[in-house]
């Protein structure tokens, strides 16, 4: 069975106040303290959003059976969740080779090198994205081991893709293939291996 590609976004709900807490993310590390904002409002601004947040939030437990409904892909997760701030997000479409790919422009917020990606940010993207290729070929697991190579920096502001395939499943190994690409060169490959195992969704 494969998976659906797409959480599928919305632009309500608790979707567009994550895509705005998003954008209060990128304007905050783009501002600094050399901008002309007067910082202490904003903080008292932004702690009485998440005061109201805190004082509604349903039960944990709830939350996390609400978070893991159905079996396919999620929409909570740090790199393709709508719902989740600190998502890009990646939106993946299938690829001719029976692979998965997304178009993405980082800012900021994922800074390492100057102007690039930092190299921990494209280990969580490859990582994920390696898993849902599997998820998509039809045979899934955990990671087990992720190797990177760090060809060049991946520049920041522009558009980068991300990509991977599922390449063989040899019993409960899993080995998949993937790379983030900047002008059809590629920045960062990666090879994992996946083990077809996963915990139990919370119910
Ligand atoms: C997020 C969940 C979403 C679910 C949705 C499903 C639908 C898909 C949709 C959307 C995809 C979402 C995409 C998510 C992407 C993110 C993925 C992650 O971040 S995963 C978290 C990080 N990974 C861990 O935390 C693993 C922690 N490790 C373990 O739990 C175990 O070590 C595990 C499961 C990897 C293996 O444990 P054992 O007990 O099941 O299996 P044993 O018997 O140890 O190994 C089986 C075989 O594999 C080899 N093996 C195991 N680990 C190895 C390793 N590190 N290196 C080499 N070989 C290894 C062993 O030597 C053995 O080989 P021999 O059968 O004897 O030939």
């Amino acid at each position: 069975m494969t998976i659906d590609l797409q959480a599928s976004a919305r632009h309500c709900g608790v979707d567009g106040a994550s895509a705005a807490a998003r954008r209060v993310i990128a304007a905050l590390v783009r501002a600094g303290d050399i901008s002309t904002a007067d910082m202490t409002d904003i903080a008292d601004r932004l702690n009485a959003v998440a005061d109201d947040l805190e004082a509604t939030a349903p039960p944990l437990g709830d939350r996390l059976v609400d978070m893991w409904q159905g079996d396919g892909n999620t929409r909570h997760d740090p790199a393709t969740g709508p719902e989740n701030p600190i998502a890009p997000p990646l939106e993946y479409e299938g690829t001719a080779d029976g692979g998965i790919s997304a178009d993405v422009t980082l800012d900021l917020p994922y800074q390492g090198p100057p102007s690039s990606v930092h190299g921990g940010v494209s280990a969580l993207m490859l990582d994920h994205t390696l898993g849902v290729a599997n998820g998509w070929a039809g045979v899934s697991g955990m990671t087990a081991e992720l190797t990177l190579r760090y060809h060049r920096l991946t520049p920041l502001f522009e558009p980068v893709t991300v990509s991977a395939r599922q390449v063989s499943v040899d019993g409960r190994k899993i080995r998949t293939v993937g790379a983030i690409r900047h002008d059809g060169r590629d920045c960062v490959t990666a090879e994992g291996l996946f083990i077809a195992k996963y915990p139990p969704r919370p119910r």
